[in-house]
């Protein structure tokens, strides 16, 4: 199963009864070589090697593995069970000192996780216990004493995709201990604890503040059975950390489609068109940017210049200020009006600070009736968001298969889709889904591990009423079932990128960069795909470079993409 492929806990579920009913069961008591749990202890037990083995030199090496109420428990047994062979083969001058400690009830484990922790107590382990029944009540006395800063790497199989409510009590402040620690490499187990797969929202309650929601921050996670969402959007990025995919050697037959890709960097390359020897400005697309009202110039400017050095034959201005339309230190860039502008063979950038004005609205309006290309940004969002008339001619543009990307962010979305915030980082990939399904366009929706949908057929009734089933719970950890397969929506979710990017003028960069693309003549969703990775790519560099992630600036971020852009194509 390849990395780029993300499924969803529901669809990880089905592949699992699938694989399980198709192993011989033979003698229940037995631990069968190929179970899953095997598979998957195994595998994480190798990785927890090669970590421990680089991040530790010393003689003995302290090991401790957190086993949870459920199968990802049974994967710790399972992954105690091999280490500790693993450690009796190694070589006599290290030595391993494995711990476990057990939060769940020995009797209500799985015949599975029975049989691994079976096993794991034929070898020399030390155990801990926390008494279930004292789980649920916070009471600091009855911690183990575990000074968690001893040990060398910490391994979390606490809760894995069945997790179902927020972790509380004893549990969640052994987490808060492990995170605070900070003194050693954490292996999550399938996912870190606490995270929801899907969304990656730290599982919490309306009623949870935004400190009591807990999670294990992981320095590595190994994904069992397929890689999923939630490790790589939203909160994802900083709990999961490198994340490993193991498909426990399960049939690829067993997979459905995808409901998501992470966006593949060996893809993308291909989708820039090779330069010919014989062609000219004309050969890479006009960019015409609209926007940079009084004192938002920068915005329109900073548009204009990522458009040019990603590669667009020709870049315009038309800024809705005009005494100051040229920009003297890109004298290259040129002027022109969108209403005179012949748009027939233009991609235009309409929204970087383009403000609220009716000059603004008409030029909006102009731009959603006759330019075949556009990407829609800030402003103009904002005011689709508040004009039904223009959410009509949005959604007509792709009666008439014109381009469009709509690039919001998290507020933006919201605006668009009449709800909060929080309700869009409930579910970014559905929101998104939602966005492209409204509007019948292709969406960036930014923020940490972007999310890029497009519509393949129409059906937004479907998306929108799972939405609305989110409304009354935007935050409340249950898995949604509910909600729908992206089969009318393509879905990829951008893993470049970091929070230098969390500064103002980055927007208006990526909307530049997705002139050029669509300049290039790809489809939106490669553009929006390709504009997204090239400009989170351009941010690790920076920071690479210590420009970042402190400080790093939007005019500083463009000539870095010119660089990976370049790069890319080598
Ligand atoms: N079943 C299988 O064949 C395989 C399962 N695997 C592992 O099994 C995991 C899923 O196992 P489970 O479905 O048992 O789920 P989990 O192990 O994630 O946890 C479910 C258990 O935790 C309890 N629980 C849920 N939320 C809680 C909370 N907030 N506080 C306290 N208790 C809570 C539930 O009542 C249940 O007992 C996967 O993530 C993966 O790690 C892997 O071994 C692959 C194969
Ligand atoms: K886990």
């Amino acid at each position: 199963m390849q990395y780029h492929a993300l499924y969803q806990i529901a669809q990880i579920r089905d592949i699992e009864k699938q694989a399980k009913a198709s192993l011989a069961i033979g003698n229940p008591t037995a631990r069968l070589p190929d179970s899953l749990m095997i598979t998957a202890g195994k595998a994480a037990a190798q990785l927890a090697w090669r970590i421990l083995d680089a991040a530790s030199k010393k003689d003995v090496k302290k090991i401790m593995i957190l086993a949870g109420p459920g199968d990802n428990g049974g994967d710790a047994f399972e992954v105690a069970h091999q280490l500790a062979e693993m450690a009796q083969l190694s070589p006599e001058d290290t030595h391993y000192e494995i711990h476990v400690l057990i939060c769940g009830e020995p009797n209500a484990y799985s015949n599975d996780a029975k049989k691994s922790l079976l096993a794991a107590q034929t070898n020399s382990i030390h155990w801990h216990t926390i008494d279930p029944l004292q789980q649920a009540q916070l009471q600091r006395d009855k911690l183990p004493q575990l000074n968690f800063s001893q040990f060398d790497l910490i391994v979390d199989g606490l809760f894995g995709i069945g997790l179902s409510r927020p972790i509380t009590g004893i549990v969640a402040e052994l987490i808060i201990q492990i995170n605070h620690s900070k003194a050693c490499p954490v292996l999550a187990l399938d996912v870190p604890s606490g995270l929801n797969a899907d969304t990656g929202q730290v599982i919490a309650t309306i009623a949870t503040t935004a400190e009591d929601a807990v999670a294990v921050i992981a320095s590595h996670t190994i994904s069992f059975i397929a890689n999923k969402p939630g490790l790589h959007t939203a909160s994802g990025k900083d709990y999961a950390g490198i994340v490993v995919v193991d498909d426990l050697n399960i049939d690829n037959g067993y997979y459905p489609v995808p409901y998501a890709y992470l966006s593949n960097p060996s893809q993308l390359s291909t989708l820039i068109p090779a330069r010919k020897q014989n062609s000219h400005k004309g050969s890479y697309g006009d960019v015409l940017i609209v926007g940079g009202s009084t004192g938002m110039q920068g915005a329109a400017i900073l548009a204009g210049r990522a458009a040019l050095y990603t590669g667009a034959g020709r870049v315009y201005l038309d800024l809705i200020e005009p005494s100051s339309s040229v920009d003297y230190s890109h004298p290259e860039i040129m002027h022109s009006s969108i209403e005179e502008h012949d748009l027939s063979n233009a991609h235009v950038v309409i929204g970087p600070g383009l403000g609220h004005s009716p000059n603004a609205l008409n030029r909006l309006r102009h731009a959603l009736i006759h330019a075949p290309a556009l990407v829609i940004d800030a402003d103009a969002l904002n005011l689709i968001a508040i004009h039904t008339d223009l959410q009509a001619l949005c959604r007509n543009r792709s009666n008439l298969s014109w381009r469009t990307i709509i690039t919001p962010h998290p507020l933006e979305a919201a605006r668009l889709l009449n709800c909060d915030t929080g309700k869009i980082q409930a579910d970014r990939c559905l929101a998104a889904q939602t966005l492209a399904n409204q509007f019948r366009c292709t969406v960036i929706l930014k923020g940490s591990g972007s999310i890029i949908a497009a519509e393949i057929m129409g059906n937004s009734a479907e998306a929108n009423k799972a939405l609305a089933k989110t409304d009354n719970h935007p935050n409340d950890g249950e898995s949604r079932s509910t909600q729908p397969r992206s089969d009318k929506t393509q879905i990829c979710i951008n893993p470049s990128g970091n929070p230098a990017l969390a500064t103002a003028g980055t927007g208006d960069v990526l909307a530049g960069i997705c002139g050029t693309m669509l300049g290039q003549g790809l489809s939106a969703f490669n553009a929006a795909c390709l504009a997204t990775y090239i400009h989170g790519l351009a941010a690790d560099d920076c920071v690479r470079e210590n420009f970042g992630p402190i400080g790093m600036n939007a005019s500083e971020l463009i000539p870095a993409v010119r660089k990976v852009l370049n790069q890319m194509i080598q």
